[in-house]
Formats: structure tokens, sequence, C-alpha cells
């Protein structure tokens, strides 16, 4: 059985009252035990799925000094542009939360490519020298906005809140969308049994929309029946949406929906002399950034001492 669990996406546009009702409280009930559910027939078009890999191999494959040209450079501000191997310390996160000591040693072995809206003032998008990039990346990021909203829409009706009260606090958008790359490893058997490609970490934002590039697999997410053992994310359809509850959204719920713990391992299908390069493209939604991320009242007070 592929886990997370699918649920079709189309059934809850297209249902009745009642219809829409079952289907979110289906996708809210995995949400509440896995902090992960999937999506299919949920209305990106594949023709975008497939366009994100060419643009991430394009966009990747640049000489490393096109690619400095919009080096974010790690800090406090919000990433732009490209982070190299090494930038961005997920288990930090873990370890912070944990109250354990930072583990520089664990090491994620992405690089990736991040903006924000395309009109934000405060923290301008950084775009490389690769003609039609920033056009397509500016559309997917308008394709993704929607698609997070409609799903948050899905999750108020599925903890019986009344409409927009989360979908509000997202508008207007200061998402972020990334394209991740982890480079092919050769040969195979130089991976030590303990490496990881991501280590463990929940997201920031309120929920994450999650695509896996080319069939590569590795991503897992924590069994929170069984804490610190994980299971492997399946995708029945290639171009299935994964989707994960981030911090955000499990303050804003007392933790009635938890933040999706996950990480990314080696893919199953390793040959013996090469691991194969990844690609994967998140897009986290944020809230405004006035917005407190403290528990809403409504939902604060329905759950969890
Ligand atoms: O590559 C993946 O599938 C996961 C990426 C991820 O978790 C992240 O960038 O936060
Ligand atoms: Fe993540």
């Amino acid at each position: 059985m592929a886990t997370p669990t699918t649920i079709d996406f189309s059934l809850y546009l297209k249902g009745t009252d009642q219809g829409k009702r079952q289907v979110a409280k289906a996708f809210v009930s995995n949400l509440k035990r896995d902090g992960f559910a999937k999506l299919q027939n949920h209305g990106v078009p594949p023709e975008v799925v497939s366009q994100i890999w060419d643009w991430g191999r394009l966009f990747f494959n640049l000489p490393e000094d096109k690619k400095k040209e919009v080096l974010h450079v790690p800090g406090p501000s919000l990433q732009r542009g490209w982070s190299m191997v090494g930038s961005e310390i997920t288990s930090n996160l873990q370890s912070q939360e944990k109250g354990a000591s930072r583990d520089e040693d664990k090491l994620d072995q992405k690089e990736h490519f991040d903006c924000g809206p395309h009109d934000d003032k405060e923290c301008p998008n950084r775009w490389p020298d690769l003609p039609g990039f920033r056009k397509f990346m500016e559309q997917y990021y308008g394709i993704c906005q929607q698609k997070a909203l409609e799903i948050l829409a899905m999750v108020e009706l599925g903890l019986e809140v009344e409409p927009d009260l989360l979908t509000n606090l997202c508008r207007p958008a200061t998402s972020e969308l990334r394209i991740v790359h982890y480079a092919p490893i050769k040969p195979a058997a130089s991976v030590p049994p303990t490496y990881k490609r991501a280590w463990p970490h929940s997201d920031l934002g309120v929920l994450t929309l999650l695509f896996q590039g080319g069939g590569v697999d590795g991503l897992e997410f924590e069994d929170r029946s069984h804490l610190g053992s994980y299971k492997s994310v399946t995708f029945e359809h290639p171009d299935d949406l994964l989707v994960n509850v981030s911090d955000t959204l499990a303050r804003w719920t007392n933790d009635v929906l938890p933040a999706g713990v996950h990480q990314v391992s080696l893919p199953t299908a390793t040959n013996e002399s090469e691991i194969p390069e990844r690609f994967s493209s998140a897009f986290f939604l944020k809230a405004r950034r006035s917005v407190l991320t403290a528990m809403t009242k409504k939902l604060g007070e329905s759950k969890k001492t």
C-alpha cells in the first residue's frame, strides 16, 4: 500500500457539499495521524510538473560562477536565489527544538533555488541569467499559491472551522518556492551507511506542497506511532502531490495537526556504481508576515492539553 494515504482531490473540487465534507474529513484525519497526505487529480497541469525538472536541470547545470551571481548567503534573511550544498542545516532545526546541541557534521547534501512572490519589496527575488526561467517560476509560483489555498480551505472544512479563518492569514502571498537538487554519487559504495541527503526536519510555514522528480525516491516521513522510525513516501503516479503540515499550522492548531517530520535517504533502486541524482520541488505556504504564529483562538482551544 502506498504511503502516506492518497486522496482524490477532484472528488473535493467537483463534489457536492456533502461530498466535499467527506473528502475534507478524510484528508484531515490523515494529517492528524501522519502529518502528511498525498493528492492525485490535484489540477496542477502535468506539463507544468514536467517543466519543473527541465528548468531545474538547466539551472543546476549552470557553471558555478553563474549560480554564484545569485548566491544566497546563509543568515537571517529569507532565502532567495541559489543555496549551495551545506547552506541549510535542517538537522539543527530538530536539535534546537529538542534542546540538543548543533551537529555540524549532519549537512544536507542538497543545493536549491528559492524565490518568493514576484512583487516582494522587502526581500526581492534574485534571477539568474537563464532566459525563460523567471517567467516559468513566476507562473508556477502563482499556480502553487492558489493550489495551496484551495488545500487549506479543505483543511478548514475538515476541521469544521469557519471558511477563510486560515486562508485569510495567508493573503497576500509571502510563500516560498524551491527547486531542490541532490547530485549523483559515484561510486555508490563510497557512501557511509549513516549518510542522508536531508536530515530529519519539519518545514517552516503552514503547509508544504511537494513534487518528486523522475521517480527517484528516498523521501521518508516519521511514523508518529513509532517516533524516530521512518516510512518511505511512495507515489502511485509520478505527478502526485505530497502535502505536509508545517510548523505554523501545527502551532495554530495546538498540534491537533502535527508538523510532518521528514528526511531524505538514499533511493531504493541504487545500483553498485552510481546513486542517481534527485530533484524535488517544495512550495512552502506561508502566513502573511504580520500574522502571529501563536495558536488561533478557535483551534487552540479545541484540543490537546
Ligand atoms: O527533496 C525532498 O523530497 C524534500 C526536500 C525538503 O524536505 C525541503 O527542502 O524542505
Ligand atoms: Fe522539508
